[in-house]
């Protein structure tokens, strides 16, 4: 991350909310970390393994209470100062899970993050079984997590359904693993290198640093076409190309060389044997018999064309989303 020379993109709402705040707010190299007592809390079992940590749930022994351990990696550390000075500044936010406390080994000074535990029922098991209303309800709960954490200047960067815990039974929703976020700076060159493959926008595949925000709503988008065309993930890509190439199958070649000319980008020489002269596809054509019940209404495709869009600064907001017909009609 670093300050251009050159802003030619700024976000289109809550550019200046970190400028607005002190800096300690959004300077986490020089955060000064407190740390819990490691021996207030029993491991239970392990339930996951991602990149950056492992994952288990857990105890607090003083109040009996179930939390989840990520224990993380050995990373830089400035990556892991960020991950906790976000959920610092989130925690207590609408749908945003809570940090508990902040534990680090004494001889190993491997550090630990302690969450609230989500009863989570895996997306490849719940999304299949996915009513109008539950795709509303939910989609509504993510938007609102999103909406909050821009408004406090922070980008997710890493929204897929691994990363959205959901509990049916008391109908909650968590957004989790902050680990990739960023705050927001106007002006700024970002990394593309985040997100995962099927939820990295064109921004990140076409390298357009000055992204912002307008990256989660992409993402969202694509978890949304993924429930209601029950094509699960919607741009399947090979590939960091690859994904770029399944992209430009739906929403045509044309509209990407105008995105790419709009911001002055070039795209990578890698693109020319692999990138083809694809016309727009209608997202009629993604209705079948099989998804019929969610898919055949003009509201929904509306909304995911207005979020599955190349320029970033034409896609909805969150709150923009939010306010979409398809949240309020009947
Ligand atoms: N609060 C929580 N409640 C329930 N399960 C959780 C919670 N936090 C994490 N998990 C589980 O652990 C997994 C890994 O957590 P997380 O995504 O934070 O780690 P990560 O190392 O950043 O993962 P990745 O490399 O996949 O992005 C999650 O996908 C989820 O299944």
């Amino acid at each position: 991350m670093s300050q251009s020379a050159n802003t030619y993109s700024v976000a289109r709402v809550y550019a200046d909310a970190n400028e607005k705040r002190d800096r300690e707010y959004w300077d986490y190299e020089n955060y000064k970390i407190q740390w819990g007592q490691i021996g207030n809390y029993e491991i239970v079992e392990k339930i996951g393994r991602g990149k950056y940590s492992e994952v288990f749930t857990g105890l607090n022994v003083l109040n009996n209470k179930p939390c989840v351990i990520k224990v993380l990696k050995p990373v830089k550390l400035k990556k892991i100062y960020r991950e906790i000075k976000i959920l610092k500044n989130l925690t207590g936010g609408p749908n945003i899970v809570i940090l508990y406390d902040l534990i680090q080994d004494s001889q190993s000074r491997i550090p630990a993050l302690i969450f609230e535990k989500v009863n989570n029922v895996d997306f490849r098991i719940l999304y299949p079984k996915f009513s109008r209303n539950d795709v509303r309800f939910y989609f509504t709960q993510l938007l609102q997590a999103l909406d909050y954490s821009h408004s406090m200047g922070i980008i997710h960067r890493d929204v897929k359904p691994q990363n959205v815990m959901i509990d049916p039974t008391t109908k909650t929703l968590k957004l989790i693993d902050w680990g990739l976020a960023e705050f927001y700076h106007r002006g700024m060159d970002f990394n593309v290198r985040v997100a995962s493959r099927y939820h990295k926008g064109p921004e990140l595949l076409v390298n357009l640093q000055q992204y912002d925000y307008s990256l989660d709503l992409w993402s969202v988008g694509a978890m949304i076409a993924a429930i209601v065309f029950k094509k699960e993930p919607f741009f399947k890509g090979d590939s960091n190309n690859d994904q770029l190439v399944k992209i430009a199958k739906v929403l045509g070649t044309k509209d990407l060389t105008k995105y790419c000319n709009k911001y002055g980008i070039e795209l990578s020489s890698e693109y020319d044997a692999i990138l083809g002269e694809y016309p727009r596809k209608e997202w009629r054509a993604f209705i079948n018999d099989n998804n019929r019940a969610l898919s055949d209404d003009p509201v929904v495709i509306d909304l995911i064309d207005n979020l599955l869009r190349y320029d970033h600064q034409n896609r909805l907001t969150a709150k923009e989303a939010m306010d979409h017909e398809f949240f309020h009609g009947k």
